[in-house]
């Protein structure tokens, strides 16, 4: 049987003014894919997000979301998308509560709803007891749940993920990785945006690697790992964007810092 394709994309480019910053994306993406998403700073993952969500236009090319473009007019498939944003501009002066009520009212939640589910999900994480309590309060970690909670408390078939790990502590990475892992199981689609290699490696059934606005590589971590005689993903990445100079560039950059070459010291 053939799978559901869930995103498809075509051709796709984007340009900020005369820069050009995606050069040709094609993609199909099936339905229970976890896909990691990866690449230099600047190689334009993020743009690539946000042409998928319809938050920027002025794309060329073609982007289906579960079979309907996505600049057909029609925004129904809104509903059947999570977002957890790289940088959020959380609304500090609303409590949690507030906030994810919000939220889950613009995905067509009832409000009733979007609290009970709300604080079920967040006492999970162990913030039942600030709920009613103000965002600006709250540690990066912290707001980075109500975050997660946000993206997903409508139940959507596909959750766009940027850098969501950033801030929280080991025991909470663990926890969302397995459900990530649980959603995949039930028939989530999931792209996963992200530098820790070490998670991308572990947790992506398919990993996507973008350098200056095209696709490098394309394929399971054995795969890569096959084709680039490389043991760990991040020894992928650095063989793949061609960068072999950490160490010297480190060195440099503290000689810079403290005004003396490393062998003055
Ligand atoms: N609104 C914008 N206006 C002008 N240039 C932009 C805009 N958004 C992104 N860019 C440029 O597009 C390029 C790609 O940015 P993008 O945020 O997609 O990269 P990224 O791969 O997500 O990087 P990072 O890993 O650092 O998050 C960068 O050169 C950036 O400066």
């Amino acid at each position: 049987m053939m799978q559901e394709i869930i995103l498809k994309l075509r051709d796709v480019e984007m340009s900020f003014g005369t820069k050009q910053v995606l050069n040709g994306i094609n993609l199909d993406v099936y339905k229970g894919q976890i896909i990691g998403y990866i690449g230099p700073n600047g190689a334009g993952k993020s743009t690539t997000l946000k042409i998928m969500l319809g938050l920027i236009d002025g794309y060329e090319g073609n982007v289906e979301l579960f079979g309907e473009d996505i600049a057909s007019g029609d925004v129904t498939y809104k509903r059947r998308i999570g977002y957890v944003p790289e940088n959020a501009d959380l609304y500090d002066n609303l409590t949690a509560c507030e906030y994810i009520t919000f939220v889950g009212e613009l995905y067509g939640l009832t409000r009733k709803e979007a609290e009970d589910k709300g604080l079920q999900l967040l006492t999970q994480f162990e913030m039942e007891d600030v709920f009613h309590q103000r965002i600006s309060s709250f540690s990066k970690g912290m707001r980075q749940k109500v975050l997660i909670v946000s993206s997903l408390i409508h139940n959507p078939d596909l959750i766009f993920l940027d850098e969501p790990l950033s801030g929280l502590d080991a025991n909470s990475v663990m926890v969302i990785k397995d459900i990530l892992e649980e959603l995949k199981k039930r028939g989530k689609t999931i792209f996963y945006s992200s530098h820790m290699m070490d998670v991308v490696e572990r947790i992506s059934s398919r990993i996507i690697l973008l350098v200056n606005g095209k696709i490098a590589a394309d394929g399971t971590f054995e795969e890569l790992k096959e084709q680039n005689k490389e043991g760990s993903l991040e020894g992928i990445f650095n063989q793949l964007t061609g960068f072999d100079a950490h160490k010297e560039t480190a060195a440099t950059f503290v000689s810079i810092v403290t005004g003396k070459a490393s062998d003055q010291e």
